[in-house]
């Protein structure tokens, strides 16, 4: 059985002050969460308070991103040795924006993944298709490439540590969201891909979460999804009360 995972990606939102405020109030308002695992990936300059604030609580904190080495002439990048030094519990990779926005590659975005492993950080591992790719029909080829190439050098006991989050890419921040149909077909082809790559095992082990305007009125529909193994949530994971709400559903379903 495989446990709910409701993270949440703050993308380029709450600084310190908000962050240490948007946990005080996610505390009030939910205490008993034991059967998900929470999880809130803030800005790195926001890490180090929230971990100060989840010290007691059972809530993983994670990176957005991270460069594939120790250090070196890399400006702008983050150390992995960095993001353990504050504690940090899992990391984000080839998110759609990192892959849009910042050109990375699935051969980059592979690299970071190994050595997220080899760190121990639990990797996110993002995949999805544009609006084009899918108009293309080519929704399950670039699905395909992107998780070969992630899982590409990776032993079975690495990859059952990977959670993969398909996110549709014109389902974020667009307000438009996969059915609870569209999502599954593609959880169920990528599992179906991991099974062909390793065996079922890891197939059924792996967590595979949906991203993309997920918020409290879609939440019950899409996580009821026997292939939905939780949520990767920007928007409304920037507001304690919609990420609670979110955590509510998934502690019923
Ligand atoms: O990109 C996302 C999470 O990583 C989804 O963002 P939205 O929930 O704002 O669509």
């Amino acid at each position: 059985m495989r446990k709910l995972f409701i993270a949440g990606n703050w993308k380029m939102h709450n600084g310190v002050k908000d962050t240490e405020d948007f946990f005080n109030e996610l505390f009030n308002l939910v205490s008993n969460y034991e059967k998900v695992d929470i999880a809130i990936a803030p800005p790195f300059t926001s890490i180090p308070k929230a971990v100060e604030v989840c010290r007691t609580k059972r809530v993983l904190i994670g990176a957005q991103n991270m460069y594939f080495e120790d250090k070196g002439a890399f400006t702008g990048e983050i150390s992995p040795q960095f993001l353990k030094e504050l504690n940090v519990d899992f990391v984000i990779l080839g998110h759609s924006e990192r892959r849009h926005i910042f050109g990375e590659t699935n051969d980059l975005i592979a690299k970071k993944l190994k050595k997220a492993l080899n760190e121990g950080f639990i990797p996110i591992l993002c995949v999805g298709e544009t609006l084009k790719e899918r108009e293309d029909e080519k929704t399950e080829t670039v699905l395909k490439e992107q998780v070969d190439s992630a899982f590409n050098n990776l032993t079975p006991d690495e990859a059952k540590r990977v959670i993969i989050a398909y996110e549709p890419v014109w389902a974020i921040g667009t307000g438009k969201t996969a059915t609870p149909e569209i999502a599954r077909d593609a959880h169920f082809f990528i599992r179906k891909r991991i099974k062909e790559l390793y065996n079922s095992i890891v197939a059924d082990e792996i967590r595979i979460l949906y991203g993309g305007s997920v918020k409290p009125e879609n939440a019950k529909s899409l996580l009821q999804v026997d292939q939905i193994d939780g949520a990767l949530i920007g928007g409304a994971s920037l507001k304690a009360q919609s990420f609670a709400e979110i955590i509510k559903i998934g502690m019923e379903v």
